[in-house]
């Protein structure tokens, strides 16, 4: 068994929906999953060495913050580390045994976050219904399911399937972009991967202007916090920790420098750093920051632009002219830059074949220290470090699979290297 993976339970609950996404992105492998009753239960599944890892929720775009899963983080398994997030999108169906109908139900019953979520189709739609809470959304089902009483669950429609429950209302989440971001939690973070987030906690001192001080740590070098939540320490009332998620992994260059600073200042704790999903709202809301494929940069004839409001009208040929010259240079530098990325795949090529058999491809810190050095020129030359940033990243990425193809190849051509690299 490669891994054992456990979640909330019982089966048929949006964490398991959660694992099944996680694998699903995952090298293929021998994996169990473990069931569990509490996120309580879940952790100290990791802590004893019972399962490898564990999915548990974090946040959800309408009810906020887990306060569970952060404090047990915090404060009872001051050990475990994240070391992934998946973003599921959470889509609540409200379902009951055959032959009930809207009218007659007398209990809905649903894990808290899930009744909240459905508030405002409770109030308008079953407003005579009892509301129950249950220790996940599949155990309301199979609480429904076993009883055969006139009560209803809310939950996913995989749950209805499971139990063999009837789905009476479809999506009758309030919010229709609802969605729940897990972490994977284990004993150790991931490793290096561009595109990474951390998540720290950070404990202030009672005086003016400490958390400012942390903050500006972060903004000076740039780094996007992308969540700040704040929680009570437990010490004494009206003192706090400040769990934050920043862009960036513990072993880049600026992050690392900025931990520093902050750890100076401040309680530290890193809880770690992992791949960000990239399917998450916060990549795919804003066109500017999402993954893109090629086509997407090529806008349709119909698309409106932003910033052009007027009327569609030609060029003057004077204007054409000019627009003709400048096109002319653009192509002029595309054809250096393709050449500059020429040679610098053939480096690279080159230093992968020193390192064949020696040491890894990847070289993390290097990759820190070439990303800090490029944002400090586009800095300089008053270029966005941050796209100049996300090209580099993709420039290193296939600098890397360069790498291991040719090595690949050589490899297969003579006798293995000792170690897989
Ligand atoms: O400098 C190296 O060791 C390289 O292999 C080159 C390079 C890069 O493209 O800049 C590529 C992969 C390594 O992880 C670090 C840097």
């Amino acid at each position: 068994m490669d891994k054992k993976i456990g979640y909330l339970g019982p089966c048929g609950t949006f964490s398991e929906l959660a694992v099944r996404q996680y694998l699903a992105r995952q090298p293929a492998g021998d994996v169990q999953m473990v069931a569990l009753p509490s996120i309580y239960e879940v952790l100290a599944a990791v802590v004893q060495g019972e399962v490898t890892e564990a999915v548990v929720p974090l946040e959800n775009s309408s009810e906020g913050a887990v306060n569970q899963t952060q404090d047990l983080l915090a404060h009872t398994f001051p050990d475990l580390r994240i070391k992934g997030e998946i973003i599921l999108p959470v889509v609540h169906c409200l379902m009951a045994p055959p032959g009930v109908s809207l009218k007659t139900i007398e209990r809905v019953l649903s894990h808290p976050h899930a009744l909240a979520q459905c508030r405002e189709f409770i109030s308008r739609h079953l407003p005579g219904a009892q509301v129950v809470e249950t220790a996940s959304t599949a155990a309301a089902v199979h609480l429904v399911a076993s009883t055969g009483a006139p009560w209803a669950a809310i939950g996913p429609v995989t749950a209805a399937r499971e139990y063999g429950l009837e789905v009476l209302v479809e999506k009758i989440n309030d919010c229709p972009g609802n969605a729940t971001r897990f972490i994977v939690v284990g004993r150790e973070d991931g490793g290096w991967a561009p595109d990474c987030k951390t998540t720290l906690i950070v404990s202030v001192a009672h005086r003016p202007g400490a958390l400012y001080e942390v903050l500006g740590e972060f903004a000076a070098r740039g780094i996007n916090l992308t969540r700040i939540e704040s929680r009570p320490s437990r010490r004494r009332l009206g003192e706090y920790l400040f769990f934050i998620d920043l862009v960036g992994h513990r072993l880049d260059e600026q992050v690392q420098e900025a931990l520093e600073a902050v750890a100076s200042r401040a309680e530290l704790r890193v809880l770690g750093s992992y791949p960000a999903d990239l399917s998450g709202p916060e990549h795919t809301a804003d066109p500017v920051d999402k993954v893109k494929r090629p086509a997407d940069d090529i806008p349709s004839s119909s698309t409106v632009e932003a910033g052009f409001t007027g009327q569609a009208v030609s060029p003057s040929p004077v204007q054409w002219e000019e627009i003709e010259g400048l096109r002319e240079a653009i192509d002029e530098v595309d054809e250096q830059m393709v050449e500059l990325l020429a040679r610098r795949n053939a480096l690279a090529v080159r230093i992968g074949k020193l390192k064949a058999g020696v040491c890894p491809v990847r070289d993390p810190h290097r990759e820190s220290r070439v990303l800090a050095r490029v944002r400090r020129l586009a800095q300089l030359k008053g270029v966005d470090p941050a796209i100049v940033e996300k090209v580099y990243r993709l420039i290193i990425q296939h600098a890397v699979r360069l790498q291991r193809e040719q090595q690949g190849g050589a490899r297969a051509a003579c006798t293995p290297p000792a170690g897989d690299f």
